[in-house]
């Protein structure tokens, strides 16, 4: 049967990229979107916004929502001090098993955890299963209807602490319209617009840093 698109980009990462070298996976990846297969990796021109971001706030927990091949993955995982808690979900078990390949190959994947399921299901239980109190750094890229209930979800189980950020992409392309007007509206966030473009196109997007206030 014909292969699917994350295990081309896989084979494009094992053919082209240097093993146990983050940067190379990045390159490797952007070069398949560019020239082979688009695919919706948050890219190289937001993924730089990303990367400032991460540094910026050098954070000791990490959430990121939307797995699918582990492309944000490795861009954030390699910029973690170590001893940082970075846990990713991803509901789709195909994509697991790429993303943790492409991990993997990168080097990362002490750096990381990918659980598979859905964010409704795991975020409640980020407590018991896996330690954490509060997530410093949440990255949103999963589906967008999906984003303004999470980030409720955050608030409900009490995993923001003053200064959490947040940051979604996509904001404007597919659009996460309810999710931007929630954070841009709520006395408990302090929100900014990052413009951009949809990965690997000429077409308007950005990304949506969001910081929690109490
Ligand atoms: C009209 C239009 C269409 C597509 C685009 C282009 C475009 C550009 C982009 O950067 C995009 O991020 C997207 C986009 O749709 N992303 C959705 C990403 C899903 C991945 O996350 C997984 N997942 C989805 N919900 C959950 C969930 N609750 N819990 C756990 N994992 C979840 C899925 O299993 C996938 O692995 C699309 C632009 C415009
Ligand atoms: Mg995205």
């Amino acid at each position: 049967t014909r292969s699917t698109r994350p295990q081309r980009m896989l084979k494009a990462v094992q053919k082209k990229a240097t093993k146990g070298d983050p940067e190379s996976v990045i390159s490797a990846i952007d070069y398949f979107c560019k020239h082979s297969e688009w695919a919706m990796n948050v890219g190289d021109e937001k993924g730089s916004i990303l990367d400032s971001v991460v540094t910026e706030v050098n954070p000791s927990t990490v959430l990121e929502l939307g797995t699918y091949c582990g492309y944000s993955t490795v861009r954030i995982a390699r910029l973690l001090s170590p001893g940082t808690k970075f846990i990713t979900l991803e509901f789709n078990p195909a994509n697991v098993t790429i993303a943790r390949q492409i991990i993997a190959y990168a080097g990362l994947q002490d750096k990381v955890t990918v659980v598979e399921g859905s964010s409704g299901d795991l975020i409640p239980q980020m407590k018991e299963r896996f330690g954490i109190t509060t997530f410093d750094f949440i990255f949103l890229d999963h589906w967008k209807d999906r984003y303004l209930p999470d980030i409720k979800l955050f608030e409900e189980c009490g995993l923001l602490r003053k200064g959490s950020v947040l940051l979604a992409d996509n904001v404007i392309c597919p659009g996460a319209p309810e999710y931007l007007e929630y954070v841009r509206n709520s006395p408990r966030y302090e929100s900014r617009y990052y413009p951009a473009h949809l990965e690997y196109t000429k077409v308007e997007d950005g990304l949506e840093k969001s910081v929690f206030l109490e």
